[in-house]
């Protein structure tokens, strides 16, 4: 059986990152470890895809160790991520008795990580929480703490930092996962490797077959090192009052391709990676770095992830959302632009012609 632990040194609020196989079975004694006793009542929110493959796995142990628990069920995809979901949960969670002692369990990917994670830092102001991932991308949405949910106008609008109090991501529920959602999980993989480890990236240009066929000791290394890159920029700086912006690479020019399609043309992936190959080309033209748009593309397209913005938006548009930004201050536009591969910069004030001819050649196959 694969076991890795990590840890989110938060001081009081630290946490551990366990990734491993046939890890629900245990689920009662990792709780336990933190403190959530059968005392406790647990709300279980899932969605609608991944509900009958692992709602009983999880359920089961849970009640055979005496916890009360309810499972809420969300529909599956992005839409979820709404304050009318958000309210209905909170409607269950009053009904089912919830007190302040309660702890709410995330079971799903980022959608129901972010949904999850957002009720719990409301529900009577606070309560404690578990992300329980089941994409590869979720090996980013469940450490860190960023909860919320969307806006029509703007990606992650509403939303609070709230910190879970354990990751446990059993790996064997990737086996489910559709091909598309797991190339989305590697943008994020990705990412965290052209942030922060070149070394890591060239591995994955490497791997890149062996980890598409889901190899588990590959797969469980990708998210142990995709996970402890994240868990260590997030440690020095929990609430993005500077470094934690790079792990927005890509995410300037991505989210406003998510918001600007009603977050239906692509998945936060895939919109991640036309934006990392859209910053690395205006890295390029503002001078941060050289040669790095080539190679961004090549690693993308290996895992079978869009590089090039093939939807007719106008740049008014996206510049609109650009400038919505959440790293935007005084209406200048901010990015997190490459300095090589493996190493960022956040550049303030980026001009908006660089902008429009970057996204020109964005186009361009
Ligand atoms: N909080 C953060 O730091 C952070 C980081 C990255 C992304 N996010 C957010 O995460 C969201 C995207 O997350 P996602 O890509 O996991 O999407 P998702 O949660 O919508 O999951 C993708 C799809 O796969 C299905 N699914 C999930 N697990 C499955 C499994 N094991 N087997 C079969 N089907 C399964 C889901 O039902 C859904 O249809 C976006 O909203 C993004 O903004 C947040
Ligand atoms: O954890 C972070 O910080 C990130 O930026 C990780 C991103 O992958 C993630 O998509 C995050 O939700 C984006 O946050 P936002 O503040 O830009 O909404
Ligand atoms: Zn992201």
């Amino acid at each position: 059986m694969i076991m890795r632990t990590l840890e989110v040194a938060l001081g009081d609020r630290s946490y551990p990152i366990v990734v491993g196989s046939g890890l629900y079975a245990d689920l009662p004694r990792w709780l336990q470890l933190r403190h959530i006793t059968p005392a406790h009542s647990l709300l279980v929110v899932t969605d609608s895809s991944v509900a009958p493959h692992y709602g009983k796995r999880v359920l089961t142990p849970l009640e055979s160790a005496g916890y009360r628990v309810q499972m809420s069920v969300v529909p599956a995809g992005e839409a979820s991520k709404s304050l009318d979901q958000l309210s209905r949960l909170v409607e269950e969670a009053i009904r089912f008795g919830m007190d302040r002692d309660s702890a709410v369990l995330a079971l799903g990917g980022g959608v129901v990580g972010d949904l999850a994670g957002f009720l719990a830092a409301v529900y009577m102001r606070g309560i404690r929480f578990v992300q329980l991932p089941t994409t590869l991308l979720a090996h980013d949405s469940s450490v860190g703490g960023k909860t919320g949910v969307n806006h029509p106008l703007g990606k992650n609008m509403i939303g609070a930092f709230h910190q879970p109090e354990l990751v446990l991501f059993d790996v064997d529920t990737l086996a489910t996962l559709p091909e598309r959602e797991l190339a989305s999980g590697f943008a994020e993989v990705i990412k965290h490797a052209l942030i922060a480890d070149a070394d890591f990236a060239m591995w994955l240009e490497q791997h890149h077959e062996a980890l598409l066929r889901r190899d588990p000791t590959l797969l469980t290394e990708a998210i142990v090192r995709g996970c402890a890159i994240k868990a260590q920029v997030v440690a020095r700086d929990e609430r993005e009052s500077g470094l934690r912006a790079i792990l927005n690479y890509g995410h300037t020019i991505g989210h406003a391709l998510e918001a600007a399609t009603g977050y239906r043309r692509w998945t936060h992936g895939e919109a991640v990676a036309i934006g990392m190959v859209g910053e690395a080309i205006l890295g390029e033209l503002v001078g941060t770095a050289r040669d790095v748009s080539g190679f961004t593309r090549r690693l993308l397209a290996l895992y079978g992830l869009p590089v090039t913005l093939d939807e007719p938006l106008s740049d008014e548009e996206l510049l609109t959302l650009m400038r919505r930004d959440k790293k935007a201050r005084q209406g200048e536009y901010v990015f997190v632009l490459p300095k090589g591969i493996g190493t960022v910069e956040v550049k303030k004030g980026v001009e908006e012609r660089v902008i429009r001819e970057a996204l020109r050649r964005l186009k361009e196959e």
